[in-house]
C-alpha cells in the first residue's frame, strides 16, 4: 500500500487513542523523513559558508524550524521549496548580532552545534531552550569553547541554558579528549574548529555517528581521522553546497519495530525505502536481524555528501529471540532507538539485556526511568540501573494509558506497543512527536487504528 504523506503534524497538545490494525498484511513506505542530524549539520554548515547551497530533503519537524529560526535571527537568508531548503551562507563571521535571545526549542544538537558557532562571532548573543532542554547538559561543550576563548556565563542553573556568549575572533585551537560519548561533543569541538587559525584534535571514546565529518570532508573542509582522533585544519572559508539528506534511520526504526513485534500474523513484507544506513548509526537493523527478523538491504548507494542509503526489506522470519546488546561504539549505533529495542524485547522469549546506556538519562528525559515506565504500563517486566536495562520478554502485554513526559522517542515507543494489541491504548501528550517525526501517525496507520484526540 502506498503513503499519503502528510508533513503538517499533531496538534501541540493531544493524545492518541491506538489499537492494532489487522487487514493490512505487506507495507510499503517510498520514503521516511529526512534524517534529523544530518538536516542540522547540512544547514547550519551551509549557513556559515559562502555562497548559496540546497539542502534536499529536509526533515521538516519542529527541531529544524527551530534551527532555521535562529539562523535567520542571525541574518541568514533560508527558503522552502517543499522539503528543500535553500539557504544563503554569511561566510564563517558574517553572521549579525541579534535583536533577541536564541530561543533552539527542544533541540540539543542545534544548541550545541550553534554554541560553536556563536564562539566565533565577534557579538555577544544569548541562547535558550525549552523546559526539557534547559534540563540537559551543555557544561561539556562550554568548557571547551572557554578553552578556545568564548566568554559563558550562565543565566539559569551552573551547566545548562539559558546562558549568554561573548564570541572571540580567532578562537584558539585545542587538542581534546572527549569526557562523554557523544557525536553531539564531537561535533560542537570540530564546528569550533573551523573558527581557530591552526589544528584542532578531538580523540573520541567511541565510535560516534560520523555525519559531521563525512559533511565537512564533502564540503572541502581540511579535516581527517586516524584511527579515534579527527584533525581539522581551521581559519579558511569554504563554499556552500547542495546537500541529499537521506531518511532517517531513527525514524524508519518505528516502523520497522511495529512490524517485527506483529507476532503470528507477520505474513506479509516490509519495505522501507531510501534510509540512511551509515554503519555509526544502523546498530538497530544489526539488532532486529539477530533477534531473528529476516531484513536485507536493497539498492544500496551512496549519496553525492558520502552518506550510504539502501532500502529495507524485510520478512517475518522466526520467533523474536533476545539479545545482548552492549559495548559503547554498539550502544552509540542505536542511541535513539534504545527505547524501542526495549520495546520490541518485551515480544522477544527471554531476557534482552541492554548495557552502557547510561548516556540516556541526559536526553530530552531520562531514558532509562522513562522507557521503564512506558513498558511497566503495558505489563512488561524490566529492571534498571544507572546505565542497564533488562527486559522480561515474552509474556502478553495489556493496554494501557501512558504519558510521554514531553519525549518524543517515548511517545514514539509507546504508540508502536499500542500498534500491537486488540484493545485500546492511550498515550498522553503527544504533541513533541512533531519534533522528530511530523508524519508518524499517517505511516504508523498502516499497522494501526489511530485517533489523534484533544490532550485532556
Ligand atoms: O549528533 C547528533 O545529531 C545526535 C547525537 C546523539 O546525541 P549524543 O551525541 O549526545 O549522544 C543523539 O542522541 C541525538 O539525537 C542526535
Ligand atoms: C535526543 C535527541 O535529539 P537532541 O539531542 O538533538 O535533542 C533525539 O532526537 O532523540
Amino acid at each position: 500500500m502506498g503513503l499519503v504523506r502528510n508533513r503538517v503534524g499533531l496538534p501541540a497538545k493531544c493524545d492518541l487513542q491506538i489499537k492494532a490494525k489487522r487487514e493490512v498484511c505487506s507495507f510499503e513506505f517510498h520514503s521516511v523523513p529526512g534524517d534529523k542530524s544530518i538536516s542540522q549539520r547540512a544547514i547550519v554548515l551551509n549557513a556559515i559558508a559562502e555562497g548559496q547551497g540546497t539542502v534536499y530533503n529536509v526533515l521538516r519537524s519542529r527541531d529544524i524550524e527551530s534551527c532555521i529560526t535562529i539562523l535567520r535571527q542571525l541574518g541568514v537568508r533560508i527558503a522552502w521549496n517543499g522539503d528543500d531548503l535553500s539557504v544563503h551562507g554569511k561566510g564563517l563571521r558574517g553572521l549579525q548580532a541579534p535583536a533577541g535571545r536564541l530561543e533552539v526549542g527542544n533541540t540539543a544538537t542545534s544548541a550545541r552545534l550553534m554554541l560553536s558557532v556563536l564562539a566565533g562571532q565577534s557579538f555577544a548573543a544569548e541562547l535558550g531552550g525549552n523546559a526539557l532542554l534547559s534540563a540537559r547538559p551543555m557544561d561539556w561543550v562550554v568548557q571547551p569553547l572557554t578553552d578556545m576563548g568564548a566568554v559563558i556565563e550562565y543565566l539559569g542553573a551552573k551547566g545548562c541554558l539559558p546562558l549568554r556568549i561573548q564570541g572571540a575572533s580567532p578562537l584558539s585551537p585545542i587538542d581534546m579528549e572527549a569526557t562523554v560519548f557523544s557525536a553531539q561533543e564531537k561535533s560542537a569541538l570540530l564546528f569550533a574548529g573551523l573558527y581557530a587559525e591552526g589544528i584542532t584534535r578531538y580523540r573520541q571514546r567511541c565510535q560516534s555517528r560520523d555525519h559531521t565529518e563525512r559533511l565537512m570532508h564533502y564540503f572541502g573542509i581540511d579535516i581527517q581521522s586516524d584511527n579515534d582522533v579527527t584533525f581539522l585544519k581551521g581559519g579558511n572559508a569554504f563554499y556552500a553546497k547542495d546537500v541529499m539528506v537521506p531518511g532517517d534511520m531513527s525514524s524508519a526504526a518505528f516502523l520497522l519495530a511495529a512490524y517485527a513485534i506483529r507476532g503470528a500474523e507477520r505474513k506479509g513484507s516490509l519495505l522501507i525505502k531510501q534510509v540512511g544506513v551509515n554503519p555509526t548509526r544502523s546498530g538497530f537493523i544489526r539488532l532486529l536481524a539477530e533477534m531473528g527478523l529476516h531484513l536485507t538491504l536493497q539498492a544500496e548507494a551512496e549519496l553525492i555528501s558520502g552518506e550510504p542509503v539502501a532500502d529495507i526489506y524485510c520478512t517475518p522470519g522466526t520467533r523474536l529471540s533476545s539479545v545482548l546488546a552492549e559495548g559503547n561504539g554498539r550502544i552509540q549505533s542505536l542511541i535513539d532507538e534504545v527505547p524501542l529495542l526495549a520495546a520490541v524485547s518485551a515480544f522477544a522469549e527471554g531476557d534482552t539485556v541492554i548495557r552502557d546506556c547510561g548516556e540516556l538519562r541526559d536526553k530530552d528525559t531520562n531514558r532509562i526511568q522513562t522507557t521503564a515506565g512506558v513498558l511497566k504500563a503495558f505489563g512488561v517486566e524490566t529492571s534498571c540501573s544507572e546505565d542497564e536495562m533488562v527486559i522480561h520478554g515474552g509474556r502478553p502485554l495489556s493496554p494501557a494509558t501512558v504519558d510521554s513526559c514531553g519525549d518524543h522517542r517515548i511517545a514514539m515507543t509507546a504508540a508502536v506497543l499500542a500498534s500491537s494489541l486488540d484493545e485500546p491504548s492511550i498515550i498522553r501528550n503527544c504533541g513533541c512527536i512533531n519534533v522528530s517525526y511530523p508524519g508518524f501517525v499517517e505511516d504508523l496507520s498502516q499497522f494501526a487504528h489511530i485517533d489523534v484526540l484533544p490532550a485532556e
